[in-house]
């Protein structure tokens, strides 16, 4: 007779952890800002006639805004003399300081923040954009962005995404006893964001941003990759159920 085995897990294979923690990323995860990005970088480059692919986009998102200038500009061979970061920098913010006060949050986001913050669950912020940046971008969610245990911006640490350092710091705000990075989960939409991840050691659940190629999101590594946040469920993952109707 065969043993039961209530965990639907192949016996000598080993059992998940279940979630203790959550960090969530923030631009194109929780707010709808990575359209605007294209939209402002592709205006900037249409003077140097260049296209402002998918791969670029995949190569700079999730960085800090001077870093991915700069990897940008690189990768399109743009010269200091033609436009240096800083100037890229101060053209973007022009194109995108009354946008982002605008900023829509992502299909699923604000049910799922909610309901582990009511249920207690620790969670932690790890954008990549400044300090002010973060607060255009939220401006009008801060009850929603208020939930969170700690928020860490790419300002606040020295080594960006795709270093872990941004999620080791966010995990370092949860309440004692500290999770293990194997009990946190991440939520990102860039593949340098599910690189910093797992080199923090956590799990990572990708939500790539919409018109992503799979090509890009497939070979990220990410522990498991959704189309919407409204695709996850948080009782797979040890975490408590949706109890309300939209189940
Ligand atoms: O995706 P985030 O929240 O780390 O933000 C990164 C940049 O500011 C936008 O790509
Ligand atoms: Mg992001």
């Amino acid at each position: 007779m065969e043993a039961h085995n209530p965990t639907g897990v192949a016996i000598g294979q080993e059992v998940p952890k279940p979630v203790s923690a959550v960090i969530f990323d923030m631009d194109g995860l929780l707010l709808d800002t990575e359209g605007a990005y294209t939209v402002a970088q592709q205006r900037i480059l249409d003077r140097f006639c260049r296209t402002f692919t998918w791969e670029l986009k995949a190569l700079m998102m999730g960085r800090q805004p001077q870093e991915g200038a700069r990897v940008l500009l690189e990768a399109l061979q743009l010269t200091p003399e033609e436009i240096t970061p800083e100037q890229f920098l101060a053209e973007r913010d022009a194109l995108l300081r009354d946008v982002f006060p605008d900023s829509p949050l992502m299909p699923g986001a604000e049910r799922l923040v909610r309901h582990l913050a009511a249920h207690r669950v620790p969670i932690a912020l790890a954008t990549g954009s400044s300090q002010s940046q973060f607060a255009l971008k939220t401006s009008k969610h801060g009850e929603l962005f208020g939930l969170f245990n700690r928020v860490i911006t790419g300002d606040m640490v020295h080594r960006a995404k795709p270093d872990p350092a941004i999620f080791l710091a966010a995990a370092e705000g949860f309440p004692l006893p500290q999770p293990t990075p194997g009990s946190v989960l991440v939520f990102e939409d860039a593949p340098n964001g599910v690189e910093a991840a797992l080199a923090a050691g956590m799990r990572v659940v990708m939500v790539p941003y919409p018109g992503m190629p799979e090509e890009i999101s497939r070979g990220c590594g990410a522990t498991a990759v959704f189309a919407s946040l409204e695709d996850f469920k948080p009782e797979q993952w040890g975490l408590p159920p949706y109890t309300d109707s939209s189940t």
